[in-house]
C-alpha cells in the first residue's frame, strides 16, 4: 500500500481551476518530483493534501484512509511536513527559535536530538543559530524552512519550489543536501518544482503536470531519455 495516493484531485479557487485531475502515489521512503511551469497546479496539489484549500473532487488518501477533510493540524500530527514555496521563515525570531516551533508536537528531548540533526545537514545554521531568520540570505533562509518542516520527524515530506530565486550554486547545495538526507532517513518527499532537470536529478520518480493535471510520469531516468520531455522542459533538443 502507498504512503499517500492521491486520485483525481480537482482543487477550485472560485471560477479558477487551481488543480483539473492529478493523481499519483508516493512509497513510503521514496523522493517524487511535481514538475510543472508556472500555474501549473504544484502548489494547489500540496495545499490540497494538507487540507489548506477545499477540494472540489477526487480522493486522498494515507495508508489507505481517506484524508480529504482532515484538517492541517491533524495532518501534521500524522506525520506530513511542509515547506511553502518563499520559505516562510519567521524574521523576527532567530534561526534556533524557528527550528523549535517547527518542532512544537515533539518533547524537550526531541526538540534537542532533532536540532542537533538539523545543525549536522545544515551546518550554517548552527554558526548562525542566535541570529535573526529575517537576517539570513535567501539560500540560508531556504536551508531554515527545510530544517524547520523536518524537525517534526514527518515521514511525508512536502516541499515547494526551494530553488526559486536562489542563485545556481546554491541551489546545487541544497540538492546535495536533500540527497544526503534522503540517504540516512526514511522519509519520504515530493519535490514540487520548475526546475525539472535539477527535480529529476533528486528523485527516482516524476510526474509533469500541465493546466492542473497529469501529463507524463515515470522514473527519472526514463524522463531524462524521452525525447519529447527533454525538450518541452529539459530544454535538451
Ligand atoms: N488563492 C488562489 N486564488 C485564486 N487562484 C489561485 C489561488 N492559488 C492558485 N490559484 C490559481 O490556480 C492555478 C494553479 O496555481 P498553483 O499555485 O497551484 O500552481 P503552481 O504550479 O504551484 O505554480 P507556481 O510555481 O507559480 O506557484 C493558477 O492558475 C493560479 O493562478
Amino acid at each position: 500500500m502507498p504512503l499517500l495516493k492521491v486520485t483525481d484531485l480537482h482543487v477550485r479557487y472560485g471560477h479558477i481551476q487551481g488543480t483539473n485531475g492529478v493523481s499519483f502515489e508516493v512509497e513510503a521512503g521514496e523522493t517524487m518530483a511535481l514538475i510543472g511551469s508556472n500555474g501549473a497546479g504544484k502548489s494547489s496539489t500540496l495545499k490540497a493534501i494538507l487540507g489548506m484549500v477545499p477540494i472540489a473532487g477526487g480522493l486522498m488518501e494515507w495508508e489507505g484512509g481517506k484524508i480529504n477533510d482532515v484538517k492541517p493540524y491533524n495532518i501534521l500530527r500524522l506525520g506530513i511536513g511542509f515547506s511553502p514555496e518563499g520559505r516562510r521563515v519567521f524574521p523576527g525570531l532567530t534561526v534556533g527559535e524557528n527550528l523549535k516551533i517547527g518542532g512544537y508536537t515533539r518533547s524537550t528531548a526531541e526538540i534537542q536530538a532533532r536540532m542537533e540533526q538539523m545543525f549536522n545537514y545544515f551546518p550554517r545554521l548552527r554558526e548562525r543559530h542566535k541570529q535573526d531568520a529575517g537576517s539570513l540570505s535567501g539560500g540560508e533562509q531556504q536551508m531554515l524552512a527545510i530544517g524547520r518542516a523536518l524537525m517534526s520527524y514527518p515521514r511525508l515530506f512536502l516541499l515547494d519550489e526551494p530553488s526559486l530565486g536562489l542563485a545556481p550554486i546554491i541551489v546545487e547545495r541544497i540538492g546535495e543536501i536533500l540527497l544526503e538526507i534522503q540517504a540516512t532517513e526514511k522519509i519520504a518527499v515530493i519535490l514540487a518544482e520548475q526546475n525539472a532537470t535539477w527535480a529529476l536529478g533528486i528523485a527516482s520518480r516524476a510526474v509533469i503536470l500541465e493546466l492542473g493535471k497529469n501529463v507524463a510520469e515515470g522514473t527519472s531516468q526514463e524522463l531524462i531519455q524521452s525525447p519529447k520531455i527533454r525538450s518541452a522542459y529539459l530544454g535538451i533538443e
